[in-house]
């Protein structure tokens, strides 16, 4: 079992779709610099998760048995109906390839990347 801290989603611009006016979901996660998992056509709920500023999750990546495994954990308590998030961590962009943020958290970024 090895463990190591790794892995952001993959936002609209690394993937070349949307602009900011075309906000499209991309349910992609990036492991390292040569393997994505792609949750576009399955997956398990946790592909719904969306980014906050202020995430009460975190995520890690694991490889279990020579496989990688995504794993998602609290990073505080949670109340009852609360949505889950965490922070996508995307790279920035300039301007104008810049994508809002709508989580809401009082110390919102703004931006996605
Ligand atoms: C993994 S999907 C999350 C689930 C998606 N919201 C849905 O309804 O299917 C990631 C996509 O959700 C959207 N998204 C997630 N968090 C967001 C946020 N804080 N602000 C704006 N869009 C967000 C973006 O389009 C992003 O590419």
């Amino acid at each position: 079992f090895s463990f190591s801290r790794r892995g952001t989603c993959i936002s609209n611009e690394a993937v070349a779709l949307p602009t900011q006016d075309e906000n499209r979901g991309v349910y992609m996660f990036r492991i390292d610099n040569d393997y994505v998992i792609d949750a576009t056509i399955t997956g398990g709920p946790a592909r719904y998760i969306n980014h906050s500023c202020a995430p009460n999750c975190i995520t890690e990546v694991v490889t279990v048995e020579k496989e990688n495994k995504i794993i998602i954990s609290s990073c505080r308590r949670i109340q009852r109906g609360e949505e889950l998030c965490y922070d996508y961590k995307f790279d920035l962009e300039d301007d104008q390839h810049k994508i809002p943020c709508h989580c809401g958290a009082v110390n919102c970024r703004k931006w996605m990347n």
